[in-house]
């Protein structure tokens, strides 16, 4: 019965495909990706001419294919990036086939037609997926296999936290604040932003308990980061925009503790003055510190005063030890300040709205195309941009890495705060520059 199946469908593959051969259609992905390039007007008319999309070069890596095309005049790499879901479609409208090496997986026990059913319907959802993007030649990728769906968490080493698994053999990809101290993530709600950072403290604490210092800031009211409230490494917590200023301006305050420090060293940085501490300054929803969006004028001193000392963080930030986490559902314009985002090197956008908002996160489009995949998301730096999965991790993960750090808050961090608070009064906060 079964041999009949496979048979009969084997044939009836054959058979088909000796009518498209026929019929001229094309079958392999360079012969599709050129057919779906014309027929989706991307080729350019020049008179009696067409101008096309010219293959340059085709190569075949561990991961799948990379086809190098030569633009024609008048089109844009952005015209091909509109296209990418029409490319991926197209490539992906085929007959399925079962081939031996999916049999190699069928298990010849009693449930063997509800296994065959199995690797049946997970051939029918199987996607080959396509990347594409531009460095003089055009270049469409199209791997082999879709990233994973979800990726376990597993922890980071020295300064490094793992941010996903990326299309290159499934290599982990870590981001190390060492290199790149500010990052800067942006994403659709529900894409996996949070339980990124979450993931990024949690490893911090696992591979530096002592050195690791935190400044949170939650403004999404507490629900994110307030596991992190009662644990050694955190120096302060907020989870509104008021407490936002006395945190910001406490990590200011011990930012130009480290400064005095060093001067008195005779050290440029906290590497060559051998200082261990990192100090990391974590704003999850920066939107809500945005003036342009404040009612009132208190409320918009309030959030440009912040905004100040976020630019402050971001310029000296580097050889101080403090290293700038901003995370972002509302990528617009001005959500981010300038120095903020001039000096995070590294980004890490989910899926978002629009070309614009990925803009506002990478600078360039792109975010937008990805596909509707939670922890799906782009990690650039300053010499590479690449597609990844991100680690997904569980509460009881969070909790079983901070339960040993879990105590009373010292009297003078408390004291601090205080102190802050009451100095602030009705006057703003004076940034002085350093
Ligand atoms: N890396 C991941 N892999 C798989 N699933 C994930 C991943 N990250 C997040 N998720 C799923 O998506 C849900 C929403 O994630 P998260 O709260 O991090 O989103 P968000 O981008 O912070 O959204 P919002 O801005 O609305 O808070 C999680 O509860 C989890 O189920």
């Amino acid at each position: 019965m079964i041999f009949e199946i496979l048979t009969t469908s084997i044939m009836g593959g054959i058979a088909i495909k000796a009518a498209i051969k026929k019929n001229g259609i094309a079958t392999n992905d360079s012969g599709k990706i050129q057919r779906i390039i014309s027929l989706s007007g991307l080729n350019v008319k020049d008179g009696k001419d067409t101008l096309t999309t010219q293959l340059i070069r085709k190569k075949q890596y561990g991961w799948g294919m990379e086809y190098s095309y030569r633009i024609p005049l008048g089109r844009s790499y952005d015209d091909y990036l509109a296209k990418h879901r029409v490319l991926e479609d197209g490539l992906n409208n085929r007959r399925q086939r079962i081939t031996f090496a999916d049999l190699k997986s069928l298990q010849l026990d009693a449930n063997i037609i509800d296994n065959l059913k199995g690797i049946w319907t997970n051939k029918l959802t199987e996607r080959k997926e396509i990347e594409i993007v531009f460095d003089g030649l055009l270049k469409i990728r199209v791997y082999n296999e879709p990233l994973p769906l979800q990726v376990p968490f597993h922890t980071g080493f020295n300064w490094s936290v793992p941010v996903g698994i990326t299309r290159d053999k499934n290599t982990f990809r870590y981001h190390d604040f060492e290199q790149i101290p500010h990052l800067l993530t942006g994403g659709s709600s529900g894409y996996g932003k949070s339980t990124f950072i979450n993931l990024l403290i949690t490893s911090l604490i696992e591979t530096q308990p002592d050195n690791v210092k935190f400044y949170l800031i939650d403004l999404k009211g507490g629900v994110e980061l307030c596991d992190y409230e009662s644990i050694k490494q955190t120096l302060s917590i907020a989870y509104e925009p008021v407490d936002a200023l006395t945190t910001l301006q406490m990590a200011y305050d011990q930012m130009r503790v480290i400064q005095t420090r060093l001067k008195t060293l005779g050290k440029k940085n906290v590497q060559e003055a051998g200082i261990k501490e990192r100090y990391f300054v974590i704003i999850d929803e920066v939107g809500e510190l945005n003036p342009s969006e404040a009612v009132g004028a208190p409320d918009k001193k309030l959030k440009e005063e912040c905004q100040k000392l976020m630019s402050q963080i971001s310029r000296l930030g580097r050889g101080l030890g403090f290293r700038q986490i901003l995370a972002t559902q509302y990528p617009t314009g001005d959500v981010i300040p300038r120095q903020c985002k001039q000096n995070s090197d590294a980004k890490l956008s989910f899926r978002v709205q629009s070309s614009v908002a990925s803009r506002v996160v990478l600078d360039e489009a792109g975010a937008e195309l990805l596909p509707q995949i939670k922890g799906r998301a782009i990690y650039q730096t300053a010499d590479k941009k690449e597609i990844l999965q991100t680690p997904l991790i569980t509460s009881e993960i969070i909790q079983k890495a901070i339960s040993p750090y879990i105590v009373e808050k010292k009297e003078e961090i408390v004291l601090e705060k205080a102190e802050i608070e009451q100095s602030r009064g009705i006057d703003s906060i004076i940034i002085e520059e350093v």
